[in-house]
């Protein structure tokens, strides 16, 4: 692996360790190095604090290396004042004459034009370095920003012989198939994104509250879908633990979202936009997951498949059009990482 690589690939490590607390900015990671060695770090801080450029120049204990030394940074260098200003023009300012990027900003304020202000102002600029890792690793925003609707991801827990729930069942909560762990790494999940959405029939059987209750982080906000609007305020959906919207044709409180239901899928995700709810993890049913693969607005879907033996149930949904990435087993889970064959370009 080339130098630049090796030092990309540890400021896409760093991006990670922001991705919750960031959103709705994308987590970047960017990494200082002197002479082949690293003496500053970063990663984008929580929403409206320091970008991680910022905090990766400010990591640095002798400033007066900077001007020696070269960044690294997953996205490009901002060029805007947004909750903070340039990113760009501290660069110029530290005299940081060398910037490795991973790849281009999509977003239209900025869009090349960090780029040009280090251009500008002498400062070596190489673009393209583990781009496809880096678009990846900003994939919420740059699905939001080029495809005008949130990364979607499904998931949803399935038993050996592909079924999601039995047909009938007597309470009103969830069967679990999958273990405690993955049901803790799903909280994990959640915290991740930035709305969370479910079907009328799982509000009604399941009596879910789709929260990040056993893991650190902000819980999503909650969507569901009622077109006749009849679930009331004894279902924990509506409790007062996160924000929640109804997507419905009948209006009788503030929090209720009219939609025509021509197009259901699409109307949802130009609801997000509006709202800047830059991603959504659908946790079900079947008919509201297989709604968004049979209209091929999915990103990403991770599937638990678990040992359980229904015999009969409600069967999973089925993927279209995608690719089989990771498989990871959470002693007797299996989780079943699929991507939709599509890209950014
Ligand atoms: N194992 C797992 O991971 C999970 C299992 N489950 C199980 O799945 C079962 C529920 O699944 P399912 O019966 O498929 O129901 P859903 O939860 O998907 O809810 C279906 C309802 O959502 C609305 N809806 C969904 N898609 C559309 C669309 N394209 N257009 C219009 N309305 C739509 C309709 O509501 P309306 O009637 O208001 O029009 C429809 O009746 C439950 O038993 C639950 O326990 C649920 C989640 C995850
Ligand atoms: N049955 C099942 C799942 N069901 C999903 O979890 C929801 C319950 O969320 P909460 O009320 O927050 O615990 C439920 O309505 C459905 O969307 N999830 C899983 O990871 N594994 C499982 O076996
Ligand atoms: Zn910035």
């Amino acid at each position: 692996m080339s130098v630049y690589k090796q030092y990309m690939q540890r400021a896409l490590q760093l991006a990670k360790i922001g991705l919750a607390n960031a959103l709705p900015n994308p987590s970047v990671g960017a990494v200082i190095v002197y002479k082949d060695t690293i003496i500053g770090e970063g990663y984008t801080s929580a929403f409206g604090g320091s970008h991680a450029e910022v905090n990766a120049i400010n990591s640095v204990k002798n400033q007066a290396l900077l001007n020696e030394s070269t960044l690294y940074v997953t996205l490009e260098p901002c060029s805007h004042f947004g909750k903070t200003p340039p990113c760009a023009n501290l660069i110029v300012e530290k005299k940081i004459p060398k910037v490795v990027i991973g790849c281009v900003d999509p977003f239209a304020k900025v869009a090349g034009k960090g780029i040009q202000i280090l251009k500008d102002n002498g400062i070596e600029v190489i673009t393209g370095v583990l781009e496809k890792e880096c678009q990846q690793s900003h994939k919420r925003f740059f699905t939001f920003h080029l495809k005008k609707r949130p990364y979607i991801i499904l998931k949803w827990a399935q038993s050996a012989d592909g079924f999601i729930a039995p047909i009938e069942k007597d309470k009103h909560e969830p069967v679990w198939l999958s273990n405690a762990y993955s049901r803790q790494l799903t909280h994990k999940w959640r915290s991740e994104e930035m709305a969370i959405l479910v079907g009328k029939q799982t509000v009604l059987d399941d009596n879910p509250s789709l929260t990040t209750r056993s893991w650190e982080g902000k819980n999503p906000v909650r969507l569901f879908i009622d077109a006749n609007n009849g679930i009331d305020n004894s279902f924990q959906i509506l409790n007062e633990e996160a924000p929640t919207y109804r997507f419905t044709k009948i209006k009788k409180s503030e929090k209720d979202v009219v939609i025509p239901f021509k197009n259901m899928v699409q109307e949802i995700c130009d609801f997000c936009f509006e709202q800047n709810l830059q991603s959504v993890i659908i946790e079900g049913g079947r008919q509201t997951l297989q709604s968004f693969i049979d209209a091929g607005i999915w990103d990403e879907a991770r599937v638990f498949k678990t040992s359980v033996i229904l015999n009969k149930g409600i069967f999973a949904p089925k993927l279209m059009d995608f690719q089989k990435t990771t498989s990871v087993l959470i002693e007797e889970d299996c989780v079943w990482v699929y991507k939709k064959n599509q890209s950014f370009h």
